[in-house]
C-alpha cells in the first residue's frame, strides 16, 4: 500500500488552502471512543446521506466491520472554520478492494465508497481532489480496475466511469395465479438465527464463484441478510426471517431473507431483504417458497437480474412485473492489458483499440487479439489504425458484456472503421447471461 501521507505533486490542488486531508487504515487499537476519528468519519459521513449520528454503542462493531473490510478512509478537514462549527470532517470517502468475477478469473477490484462533502463545503474541488489522488495512486500499486456504486448517474462519467451491471426491480403477484411450472425439487425452509451469518456467506460465495459481474461482499451483509444485524445498527432486526434452499442431496445451495410490509399496507407485501441463488433451482424453489406464504399477495424485490428467469417459469407471466431498472456497477479501467487479459470471451478474433481518457490514466492504443476465448493485449504505438475508437467510459460499460457495442455506437459512445468491427466488438464480448452483481458498497 502506498504512503497515504505524501502529497502526489500531479493532485489537484484544493482550491481552499486550510483544507487537509487525512489517509488511514483502521488500525488493531483504533479507538472506538465518540471522541475517536473513527467515530468522527462515520459521523461525517451520515451527514453526507442524511442519516443520524451513531450510537455510541455502535462503533466497535462498525469498526470491527471496517477492518475486516480492511477499508482506508479518507477525511478532509478545515482547520479555519468558525467557533462554535462542527469539528468533524467536511469531506470523507473511502476505498477496499473485494473480487470481481470476470469468467476466466477473480479480478482485485479498487472499490470508491462513502464519498460525500458538506454543504458548506461542496464544489470546491474536493471530491475532485480525493479521486483523482486516489485513481491515480490505485493504478500506481498496479490494481486494473475501479468500481462504485452511484448515488447519482450524473457524478462519475468525468473521472472515466461507466454503467456496467443493471438490476431491477420486481413485484411478483403471490395470490392463487402464482404457479412455478418447473418441477420441484429439494427443501426450503426457515433456518436458526445462529446459523444464518455462516449459511449467508457461504451461499454467497458459490454464487459468487459461478457469477459473472459479482463483487465480493463487505462484513455486514450477511449479518443484515441474517436478521443479526439492522439497517442501520448492527443489532437484531427481529423482523427479518431467512429462509435456506437445500438441494435434493442436502446441500444449501440459496437464502431469501424477508421483512412482512405491515398489515397497514395495501396489497399486503413481503419485502425481500436479500435472495442468494447459486444454482438455478435453487433460485426458483426460493420464489416456490416465496410464492407459498400465506397472507401475502404481493412479493417486492429490489435485485432482481434484468434477465431475470422468473417470469419464464410461471404459469402467468403477467403476474411479474418489472417496476424500475437500476444501475449498480460503475466501472473505470486503471490498466486496460491487465482488465482485457482477465475476463473470458466468446470466439476469435483480433481488434485494435484506441482509448480516450481525459484523465490520462488509461489512455492508448491496445491491440486486442482473441482466441477461443482468451485474450492477449498489447499496447500499439498510435491509433492512426484502430478499429474501434471509444472513451474509457464506454470500454467501462463494455468490459462486463452489459451493454452492446452497437447500441454504445448508436448512441455516439464509439466510433468504428466499419460495422464489422462493431460486430466483432459484440461477438467477443457478449455473453448468453447478463452480469449481474448484487453487492452495493
Ligand atoms: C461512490 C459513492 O460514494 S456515491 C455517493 C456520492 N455522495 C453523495 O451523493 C452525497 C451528497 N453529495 C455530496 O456529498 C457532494 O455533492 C459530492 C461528493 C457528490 C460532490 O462533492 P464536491 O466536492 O462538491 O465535488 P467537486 O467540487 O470536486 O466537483 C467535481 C465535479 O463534479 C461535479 N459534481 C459534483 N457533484 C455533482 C452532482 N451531484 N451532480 C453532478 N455533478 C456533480 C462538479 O460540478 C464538478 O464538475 P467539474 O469538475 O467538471 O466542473
Amino acid at each position: 500500500m502506498s504512503d497515504y501521507t505524501t502529497p502526489d505533486p500531479r493532485t489537484p490542488e484544493l482550491r481552499t488552502p486550510d483544507l487537509r486531508t487525512e489517509v488511514f487504515g483502521l488500525a488493531p487499537d483504533e479507538d472506538a471512543s465518540t471522541g475517536g476519528r473513527f467515530a468522527q468519519w462515520l459521523d461525517a459521513e451520515s451527514i453526507g446521506f442524511h442519516d443520524g449520528t451513531q450510537d455510541p454503542e455502535d462503533i466497535a462493531q462498525f469498526l470491527e466491520a471496517y477492518r475486516n473490510d480492511r477499508r482506508v478512509l479518507w477525511s478532509v478537514h478545515d482547520d479555519a472554520q468558525p467557533a462554535g462549527a462542527l469539528g468533524y470532517p467536511v469531506g470523507t470517502y473511502g476505498t477496499m478492494a473485494h473480487t470481481m468475477n470476470v469468467g476466466a478469473s477473480h479480478i482485485e477490484a479498487h472499490q470508491i465508497t462513502a464519498v460525500s462533502v458538506r454543504a458548506s463545503h461542496r464544489r470546491r474541488g474536493i471530491l475532485r481532489s480525493m479521486m483523482t489522488r486516489d485513481l491515480r495512486e490505485a493504478k500506481d500499486r498496479g490494481t486494473p480496475l475501479a468500481i462504485l456504486t452511484a448515488s447519482e448517474a450524473t457524478i462519475y462519467g468525468r473521472f472515466g466511469f461507466g454503467s456496467a451491471t443493471f438490476t431491477q426491480s420486481v413485484e411478483v403477484d403471490v395470490s392463487e395465479r402464482f404457479e412455478i411450472t418447473a418441477p420441484a425439487s429439494g427443501t426450503t425452509t426457515l433456518v436458526a438465527r445462529e446459523h444464518a451469518v455462516r449459511l449467508a456467506e457461504d451461499i454467497f460465495a458459490s454464487f459468487h464463484a459461478g457469477t459473472f459481474g459479482s463483487v465480493g461482499r463487505q462484513y455486514a451483509y450477511a449479518r443484515r441478510a441474517s436478521g443479526e444485524w439492522g439497517r442501520e445498527r448492527p443489532v437484531e432486526d427481529r423482523s427479518v426471517r431467512m429462509a435456506v434452499h437445500y438441494d435434493a442431496a442436502g446441500a444449501p445451495t440459496g437464502y431469501v431473507s424477508y421483512r412482512f410490509a405491515g398489515w397497514e399496507k395495501t396489497p399486503r407485501t413481503m419485502k425481500v431483504v436479500d435472495l442468494v441463488a447459486s444454482t438455478p433451482s435453487a433460485y426458483l424453489e426460493l420464489w416456490r417458497y416465496l410464492g407459498s406464504l400465506d397472507l401475502v399477495q404481493v412479493v417486492t424485490w429490489d435485485e432482481a437480474p434484468r434477465d431475470d428467469v422468473l417470469p419464464w417459469a410461471l404459469r402467468d407471466r403477467r403476474g411479474y412485473s418489472v417496476k424500475a431498472t437500476d444501475d449498480v456497477l460503475w466501472l473505470r479501467m486503471l490498466d486496460v492489458p491487465a482488465a482485457l487479459e482477465a475476463r473470458s470471451y466468446r470466439g476469435s478474433g483480433s481488434l485494435v483499440l484506441e482509448v480516450l481518457d481525459d484523465l490520462g490514466l488509461a489512455a492508448g492504443s491496445f491491440a486486442l487479439s482473441v482466441s477461443d476465448g482468451v485474450a492477449r493485449v498489447r499496447s500499439v504505438e498510435d491509433g492512426s489504425g484502430a478499429d474501434i475508437t471509444l472513451s474509457v467510459n464506454a470500454l467501462g460499460s463494455l468490459y462486463l458484456g452489459g451493454v452492446h457495442a452497437a447500441t454504445l455506437a448508436a448512441a455516439g459512445g464509439l466510433s468504428a472503421a466499419d460495422a464489422a468491427a462493431v460486430e466483432l466488438l459484440d461477438t467477443l464480448f457478449g455473453r448468453s447471461r447478463e452480469p449481474y452483481c448484487i453487492t452495493h458498497f
